[in-house]
């Protein structure tokens, strides 16, 4: 069954890769329909975080890629820290292992619950969607075919407890059936038809993302550097719902 255009449109999270807080407001004023905003490395650590409380006066959705990846301790810090932000959703990289995302887990909830606020679904990148096959055996030496080293990624997330994955949609339809209909699929690497992959190795459209079971989609530059970002956020909008 297909979507409606207002369900469609809160499945995707455009993300404030822009570098100050000024530059962010202007992209949330020139896309008001947008419900899910992503901030990330280059936002957080040029402007810290009142991004954070700009996107809770106006209740939009927050997602908050950090992307941790060090040592257990370490990892628990960080995400004790980030869990005070009432964010809806944050990232760690799986192959930190599993101490690192449980103690990630675990910390992220105590920092919610100190701060009284909800606690994030803490989230695993699997693979980088700007990493293919090639990179995967012969710059990082990883001798599993891609997919299977995804699916491995994915397991170690879901066993250590965390609410999902940030995943490639190539990967996502196998992934849907072994994580099961509740795990949460983050899905970057979205591109409509005909618009540029820049660096995005593994790209499906949005439309593809969602049949394959996307929870999410992560949908950037062909929305923030259209012409017209509003019409373009409202195409990907009618593709999914027609989709
Ligand atoms: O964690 C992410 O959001 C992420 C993981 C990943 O594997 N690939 C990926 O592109 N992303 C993010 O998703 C966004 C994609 O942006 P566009 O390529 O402009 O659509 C960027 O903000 C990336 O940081």
């Amino acid at each position: 069954m297909g979507l409606t255009k207002q369900s469609a449109a809160e499945r995707i999270i455009v993300p404030l890769d822009v570098p100050t807080v000024e530059d962010a407001i202007a992209l949330l004023d020139t896309l008001p329909d947008v419900t899910f905003w992503k901030v990330g490395l280059e936002l957080f650590v040029s402007a810290g975080p009142t991004i954070l409380e700009h996107l809770k006066q106006r209740q939009k959705r927050i997602f908050l890629d950090l992307k941790f990846h060090d040592i257990p301790n370490t990892m628990a810090g960080a995400c004790r820290a980030a869990g005070r932000y009432g964010v809806d959703l944050l990232t760690v990289h799986a192959p930190a292992g599993k101490a690192a995302l449980k103690a990630a887990q675990a910390a992220a909830l105590e920092g919610a619950a100190a701060a009284g606020c909800q606690p994030p679904n803490l989230i695993a990148v699997t693979l980088l969607t700007s990493i293919n096959p090639r990179n995967l055996a012969f710059e990082l030496k990883v001798s599993l075919e891609l997919t299977d080293y995804a699916l491995q990624m994915a397991l170690l997330a879901q066993d250590s407890g965390l609410s999902g994955i940030v995943c490639s949609p190539q990967e996502a339809a196998d992934l849907r059936r072994v994580c099961g209909d509740e795990f949460l699929l983050v899905c970057p690497g979205v591109r409509p038809a005909g618009s540029a992959k820049g660096d995005q190795q593994r790209a499906m459209t949005p439309a593809q993302a969602i049949a394959a079971g996307a929870s999410y989609l992560v949908i950037g530059r062909p929305i923030t550097q259209a012409a017209d970002p509003a019409t373009a956020f409202q195409q990907i909008c009618d593709e999914i719902a027609h989709g």
